[in-house]
């Protein structure tokens, strides 16, 4: 198995190449040369089998030989180890026809922990091998940071550095990527948004004396081993609502377009998905894109569904680059007419992604009034990016099983959830003492210079 890049220019990759490198050296993002299929009977036979049974059938294909069958079986085992739900995924129904997956029972109560605990392991074991030390350089808008801390803390040949915006992310997330004492662990709090810090990062993947000294791994979903852990679980859900036997859809809170991707490469391997649905607040670039097939950056507003607040959305230019027929030189080109504030998708490109994706967005007045009736109607307290997930969904409910991702936990955002609800989530008993405990961080310039600088001065 090769990734490729999606400009068109940068070598060929193998799995574990492309896991430890982060951004093409062209700026693009690599994705598989082929997505490998599975068979309706090799999906059948996923019902009853375990998460991590699951995970090992759907991800085997893409990783190759960078580790043998019985050291990715230990790998994956590791990193669901310390799940808090047998299941790691489960379904709660909703409504006869609407499900919520739960992804919020890894260490850091969102999404990002299945992807995160896996490339942490995955990580250690190549660099482990290979001898060498990198440095991770990470932007979130909350919950990547949170789970990158948490999955490389206190390993001895990594550095993890997590640019977040200043301000703009919850307490609780905050203090998850500040609070942690690890001397390889850097949180930086920059005085921009997160698209800042984002470009920040692929600014410093292009610098390439800078991206040689340091020898910096990227962690976002960037990297092409985030998008591939979170393939697993559509099939664990859709195979306990039927599937193969039976279509399901899809609705995904959407910010960075790494989630949804996800869902597109299980429809891609074989998965009967029908719908996809795109789910944005009113940082909305997304679902605006999908109406009109223009691409045009506003300003990021904040929201009470803050980890969604996300304009220049990365993995939107995977999508793309299968939109284009797999044509590198046309998705450059847009990229370049991005940093002009957008872009008109050709028509045939276009027509294919209306085609694979349906969308939506929820004001945050939508998005209070879903977590206000669902907890007093379902007696289901929801974050407010599956509340803009659920709202969204509502509109795409008919014959089809929908399942809404749950990408975080309600006590990762008490204050809107309590205002909207009146309802307290408290933060499980292990992270009971998180508002108690001493924080470190460093307050930075939203300049690359000065980030860099920091960076060079800590490993
Ligand atoms: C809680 C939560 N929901 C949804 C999203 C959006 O996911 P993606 O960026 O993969 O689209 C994020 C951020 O990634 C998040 O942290
Ligand atoms: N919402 C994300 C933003 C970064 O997305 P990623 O999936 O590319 O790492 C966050 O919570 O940080």
């Amino acid at each position: 198995m090769r990734y490729i890049s999606t400009r068109g220019s940068a070598p060929a990759l193998t799995f574990e190449e492309a896991m430890l490198t982060g951004l093409a050296r062209d700026g693009g993002l690599y994705v598989p040369e082929e997505v490998p299929t599975l068979t309706n009977a090799q999906i059948a036979a996923m019902a009853g089998k375990s998460y991590e049974e699951v995970a090992f059938e759907v991800m085997r294909p893409f990783i190759g030989d960078t580790f043998s069958d019985s050291q990715f079986r230990e790998l994956i085992a590791k990193a669901y180890a310390g799940f808090g739900h047998a299941a790691r995924a489960p379904l709660v129904q909703l409504a006869p026809n609407h499900f919520l997956l739960e992804l919020f029972h890894g260490p850091t109560l969102a999404f990002k922990d299945f992807a995160m605990q896996l490339i942490g392991q995955m990580f250690q074991a190549a660099l482990s091998r290979s001898g060498d030390r990198v440095t991770i350089v990470g932007a979130t808008s909350g919950d990547t940071g949170s789970a990158a801390i948490e999955a490389f803390r206190g390993l001895s040949n990594v550095d993890v550095f997590i640019l977040f915006p200043h301000g703009r992310v919850s307490e609780v997330q905050r203090r998850q990527m500040t609070t942690p004492s690890e001397a390889n662990v850097h949180a930086l709090a920059v005085d921009g948004d997160f698209d800042d810090c984002q470009a920040a990062v692929k600014d410093m993947f292009n610098d390439f004396a800078f991206r040689e000294d340091v020898k910096l791994a990227g962690v976002n979903s960037i990297n092409w081993g985030r998008v591939l852990a979170q393939v697993v679980y559509y099939f664990t859900a859709a195979v306990s609502l039927g599937a193969p036997h039976r279509e399901v859809s899809f609705t995904v809170p959407t910010g960075n377009f790494g989630d949804i991707f996800a869902g597109y490469i299980a429809k891609k391997m074989g998965l009967p998905i029908a719908d996809l649905v795109v789910a944005t607040n009113r940082n909305d670039i997304l679902h605006r894109t999908f109406e009109t097939g223009a691409y045009t950056k506003e300003g990021v507003t904040p929201t009470i569904s803050p980890s969604m607040d996300i304009q220049v959305s990365s993995n939107f230019e995977r999508a793309l680059f299968d939109a284009y027929g797999r044509d590198g030189a046309a998705v450059a080109g847009q990229m370049e007419d991005l940093k002009n504030g957008g872009f008109q998708i050709s028509q045939g490109a276009y027509q294919m992604l209306k085609d694979t994706f349906k969308s939506g967005r929820a004001s945050e007045e939508d998005t209070q009034a879903a977590i206000k009736s669902y907890r007093a109607n379902n007696g289901e307290l929801l974050c407010p990016h599956t509340a803009v997930g659920v709202h969204v969904a509502e509109a795409h409910l008919g014959a089809t099983p929908m399942v809404t991702l749950a990408t975080a936990h309600p006590a990762k955002f008490p204050d809107a959830v309590k205002e909207a609800s009146g309802v307290a989530a408290p933060l499980p008993p292990r992270m009971a003492d998180l508002y108690d405990r001493p924080e470190r961080v460093t307050r930075v310039a939203n300049d690359l210079a000065a980030l860099q600088a920091v960076i060079r001065e800590r490993i």
